[in-house]
């Protein structure tokens, strides 16, 4: 089912009047997806699409947060509203980044250079994936500062720490370790059309081409063997001080879905990142929005608290900021964007995300997003 599926027809006016559909003329993240689908191939659009089996966690991801609803004030002076917040010491223009997501030259030639000046550019974060198609030193540069970078774990520790300095010395602000993927999830589509990288791309930070041709003669989704091969399955809460020996960076545990984690993370000192990996790891495992309240109040203020997951509406964004979480991003969002339009289309995306969020707040009656809390949600 597309996204477009779920528009009340008139409600675009597009299908009925067959106006051309454009960046341009794109009035919601939903129209950019319809532009991003349309420019990729099977292979990336299964890649980028799937959840894990049955995609019961991707679609709750979407309609925990389209159930939850609000509670506005009224008659408040909104004829200014500040959409600003600050992640761990960087301000940003509103609490919307962008996710870690793998091989972004299945969607465009710039790649990730293409994501970092978009999010740079509009006054947002990126997270650079360790499996990007893009030396972390050349996005670094292209995100002006504005990037976190995102750890897989490698079997290889030695390999593991260079990643890191590289990430370090090009200038990452923080260091998001993903903790829900020791395995991948089974995507049923890659598995059945074995899903490859095209012979033009690699993973410059952690291998060589040839490395990644060698798990070509396997069977199933070759990413899913490639991924086997190379990640560390043994990595417990007793590892963590090894790595915050690593690096000076902040660390964030991206992938937190219970107050358990959530107390065993801040007692690590590290922050969290609520996440089910959009739905493409544990199938059934709780929403993202669902898991957030529990997670905020184990925390209890300790450490920033982050979230994504189906994010593609400002309302999701006050949502998710109500409940706790400092900023939310963007996974497949940005991808469409990314297929749809380059920089442009990244741009574009969190351009209207940021109008919808401020609209959002205004109709709710709050002035900046630090008067945004609990009471805004009805219980
Ligand atoms: C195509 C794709 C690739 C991804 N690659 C990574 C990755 O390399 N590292 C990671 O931590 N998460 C990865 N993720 C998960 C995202 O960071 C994020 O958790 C998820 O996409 C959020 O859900 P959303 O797509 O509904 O916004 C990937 C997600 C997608 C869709
Ligand atoms: O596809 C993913 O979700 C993912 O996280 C990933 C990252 C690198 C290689 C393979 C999969």
């Amino acid at each position: 089912m597309t996204t477009t599926d779920r528009t009340t027809p008139g409600q675009t006016g597009r299908d009925t009047h067959a106006e051309a559909l454009s960046l341009d003329t794109a009035v919601n993240l939903a129209e950019i997806e319809v532009l991003g689908r349309a420019a990729l191939d099977r292979n990336a659009l299964e890649y980028y699409a799937s959840g894990a089996n049955d995609g019961h966690t991707l679609r709750a991801n979407r309609d925990d947060f389209a159930r939850l609803r609000l509670r506005p004030r009224m008659l408040v002076d909104v004829s200014s509203v500040d959409t600003r917040t600050e992640v761990l010491g960087l301000e940003l223009h509103s609490p919307i980044g962008v996710a870690p997501s793998a091989f972004h030259g299945l969607a465009h030639e710039q790649a990730e250079k293409a994501t970092a000046r978009a999010a740079a550019g509009m006054g947002s974060v990126m997270t650079l994936s360790t499996f990007s198609n893009t030396p972390i030193a050349e996005v670094g540069e292209a995100a002006s500062g504005r990037f976190w970078f995102q750890l897989y774990l490698l079997s290889d520790r030695e390999l593991s720490r260079s990643v890191i300095q590289r990430a370090e010395a090009s200038g990452a602000r923080a260091l998001v370790f993903t903790v829900d993927a020791p395995y991948l999830g089974r995507r049923e589509p890659n598995e059945r059309h074995r899903f490859a990288l095209p012979p033009h791309l690699s993973a410059p930070n952690v291998s060589t081409r040839a490395e990644l041709a060698q798990v070509e003669t396997d069977t199933g989704s070759q990413l899913a063997n490639y991924f086997a091969n190379l990640v560390d399955k043994t990595f417990t809460w007793n590892d963590l001080d090894w790595l915050r020996a690593q690096t000076k960076l902040p660390i964030v545990l991206k992938g937190i879905l219970t107050a358990e984690d959530a107390v065993l993370a801040a007692e690590h000192g590290c922050h969290i990142w609520v996440s089910n990996h959009g739905g493409r790891q544990l199938d059934t495992a709780v929403s993202s929005i669902e898991a957030l309240p529990e997670v905020a109040d184990a925390a209890a203020g300790r450490v920033e608290i982050y979230l994504d997951g189906g994010v593609t509406r400002g309302t999701d964004v006050l949502k998710a900021v109500a409940l706790g979480a400092k900023a939310v991003f963007l996974g497949r969002a940005a991808l469409w964007g990314l297929a749809a339009g380059g920089e442009g289309g990244v741009r574009r995306t969190l351009e209207l995300l940021q109008n919808e969020f401020r609209l959002a707040m205004a109709l709710s009656g709050k002035q900046t997003v630090g008067q945004l809390g609990r009471d805004l949600i009805k219980r």
